[in-house]
């Protein structure tokens, strides 16, 4: 939405944003009744934005009318030219103080504007806080400074306004500006003023108000004055999203649109999440400029199509930078989102990442906390509901290129889908793998070597994709009577199953490794990586484990990728404790094993499994039936008779 309120009254609108005239966004959160409206409407007036006839009309028709003129009658009159089809934004309004451009974007709901802020339709670099003088700070008041908080905007005003009201006492105006400030460093946001006024009498706006006397700080115009804007686009480090490679004659080209930062021609760019490097040999342009014209740099906000140095293959969703100030590759993020779909998102929820050009599979590994926006209260729920917003780790199937987004807004944005459909929009809080600290195999002198078959030449062999099916329950749940079953009968028919059991794999590869949390968590790590190598070989791989951590699970997930199964072997725990093959549970109850998953240790039972099998019902044969559905469903067979369940071998 763009405010137009000049283009309504025939006045000619305000550049963008001059390049002497940095321009600021700001947002005036406060209640309706605090005079948000009289405050919008008297800042207009008082900086020329409103032209005397449209004022005259106004205060024509509250003659009329036998009413005194209230300010805020202009926004309704401007939002009723709004209604009415003629171009008036009032969620856009635009002034000018002594050396800044001032966007000012409204707030009409909490839901709307923290929607609008989090998914990058609207950005504030700063903001009044307003507060009524005869009320004091309230609930609502301390909601709107967690609001700020929560989206991370650091230049703050308060405007304790109807000081008219309260006689402009200064004790009253003492007494808030004491509270509010403590409310707000609590939240480690520091108020650079708190400023008495009237908007409704001019007093403290433009002026320093006559009537108090006692207050030396800045009004509300000066405030604004001395808000910073956000640094530039091109201020801030390269970040070049790959949109396409192109290949024309012989040359690659390399098109995206640079949206920090800058690039010039015989500079050294790095690729990531790839970490391949190269330099940039030519700007392309079209039509072809005569010789010696050439580009030679683009700047932010510039579609760029580039050739480089030498044949490297990258793809579209790569992030193009400087060597020495890169995105990180990352994997795991600590996400704040706005959910907006039905179906609430959870740990499990498998959603698609959009991050620039990138595209990637997630699920939600953790949720840190919901926030209702309507009270602005956090919940205990570990659901983030239609219109919440939350914290949450998301967990990639394979990493991508991107900056938090206090580093860099553009790169530090994301939106999720789910079904094809937007679901969300988040800011990247932080980075929370190490892949940023781990360098790129290439960085590392390491270069993987691929397999000499290739997968169709697999697929041939096996009549089968490469997969991995994660059997997760407790001790005695069936895991592996399950596994081996399934593996047999995959043999029988000509497939490449191989069996990892966690038991046998704790007698060498894991041997380091015991029961705590962590190694338990190590364990299914590796076991994961080594699932994940087969997978890629051509294998259907069976993983036994009791894989009691929903998170540590989540990472198994994230690291197989794609064609990944997660089963729950639900087998109530009495009736394992009844089977106790192994003579464990006996110990663990005499005490003798500490930490016994199910005993003294929990078991986190997954919330999204591909299939559960309740295995006190079933026999194995019917157990591994459902097994071969499922994979049969996903297509991971490419034979029929691969396909066949004939039970053979049980
Ligand atoms: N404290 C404790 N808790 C659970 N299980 C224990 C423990 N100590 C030994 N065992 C035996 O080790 C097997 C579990 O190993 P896993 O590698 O599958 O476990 S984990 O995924 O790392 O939690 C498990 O095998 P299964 O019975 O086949 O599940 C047990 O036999
Ligand atoms: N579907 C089933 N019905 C009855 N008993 C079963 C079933 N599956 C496994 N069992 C028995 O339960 C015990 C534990 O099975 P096992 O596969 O070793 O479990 P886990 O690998 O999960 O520890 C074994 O004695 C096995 O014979």
């Amino acid at each position: 939405m763009s405010l137009n309120i000049a283009t309504a009254s025939n006045v000619t609108p305000l550049p963008v944003a001059a390049a002497d005239r940095p321009l600021v966004r700001i947002v005036i959160v406060g209640h309706v009744d605090h005079g948000k409206s009289t405050l919008i409407g008297r800042l207009l007036h008082e900086t020329g934005g409103i032209p005397q006839q449209k004022l005259d009309q106004l205060k024509a028709i509250s003659a009329r009318r036998g009413m005194p003129f209230e300010w805020s009658f202009l926004l309704d009159s401007l939002q009723a030219e709004r209604d009415q089809g003629i171009t008036i934004d009032t969620s856009q309004i635009r002034f000018r103080t002594a050396s800044r451009d001032i966007v000012l974007i409204d707030a009409p709901g909490h839901a709307e504007f923290l929607r609008n802020m989090i998914t990058g339709a609207a950005q504030a670099d700063a903001a009044l806080l307003l507060i009524d003088a005869a009320e004091g700070v309230r609930d609502q008041t301390r909601r709107h400074g967690y609001l700020l908080h929560l989206l991370g905007v650091k230049q703050v005003a308060v405007v304790v306004n109807k000081m008219d009201r309260v006689d402009f006492a200064e004790p009253v105006f003492r007494a808030i500006e004491a509270e509010i400030s403590a409310y707000l460093a609590d939240l480690g946001v520091r108020a650079s003023a708190v400023i008495p006024i009237s908007a409704r009498e001019g007093d403290g706006v433009s002026e320093r108000g006559a009537r108090t006397p006692w207050y030396a700080g800045p009004t509300v115009l000066e405030a604004l004055d001395g808000f910073e804007p956000a640094r530039a686009p091109g201020d801030l480090s390269l970040r070049l999203p790959v949109q396409a490679v192109y290949k024309f004659d012989d040359r690659r080209i390399v098109a995206g649109r640079i949206e920090t930062g800058s690039l010039k021609v015989g500079e050294e760019i790095v690729f990531q999440p790839s970490g391949k490097t190269a330099v940039v040999k030519t700007i392309e342009s079209w039509p072809v400029p005569p010789a010696g014209q050439e580009r030679t740099a683009l700047r932010a906000g510039a579609a760029a199509a580039i050739t480089l140095d030498r044949e490297i293959f990258v793809e579209r969703g790569e992030i193009i930078s400087t060597p020495a100030s890169r995105p990180h590759a990352a994997r795991r993020l600590r996400v704040r989102l706005f959910w907006l779909a039905d179906e609430p998102l959870e740990t499990g929820t498998p959603v698609i990442v959009r991050l620039a050009t990138s595209e990637a599979r997630a699920h939600v590994g953790t949720v840190y906390q919901v926030v209702d926006p309507g009270h602005l209260s956090t919940s205990q729920e570990n659901r983030i509901g239609r219109n919440q917003v939350g914290e949450v780790e998301l967990v990639l199937s394979r990493p991508v290129a991107v900056d938090p987004q206090g580093v860099n807004p553009r790169t530090g944005r994301l939106a999720l889908e789910v079904g094809g459909r937007i679901a969300g929009g988040g800011l990247v809080i932080s980075v929370l793998d190490q892949e940023a600290a781990r360098p790129a195999p290439a960085a590392r002198n390491i270069t993987p070597v691929s397999s000499a078959m290739t997968s169709e030449e697999r697929i041939g062999r096996f009549g089968h994709d490469g997969a991995v099916v994660w059997l997760t329950g407790l001790s005695g749940s069936g895991k592996s009577t399950l596994a081996r079953a399934l593996e047999r009968r995959l043999f029988h028919r000509g497939g490449m199953a191989t069996l990892l059991d966690g038991d046998t794999l704790r007698a060498g590869l894991n041997s380091d490794l015991g029961f705590s949390d962590a190694d338990r968590a190590e364990n299914n790590r590796r076991l994961a990586e080594v699932a994940n190598l087969l997978k890629g070989l051509g294998h259907i791989v069976l993983v036994a484990a009791v894989s009691p951590s929903a998170q540590a699970r989540a990472r198994v997930r994230a690291i197989v990728g794609d064609r990944f199964f997660e089963v729950h072997v639900a087998t109530p725990l009495d009736v394992c404790e009844a089977r106790d093959p192994k003579g464990l549970y006996a110990k663990a109850r005499a005490g003798e094993i500490r930490g016994f998953t199910g005993v003294d240790a929990p078991y986190e039972a997954p919330s999204a499994p591909e299939l559960v099998i309740e295995n006190d019902k079933l026999d194995p044969a019917a157990g591994v039936d459902r097994l071969e559905a499922m994979l049969a469903q996903a297509g991971v067979f490419h034979r029929p008779e691969t396909a066949v369940a004939d039970g053979a071998g049980l």
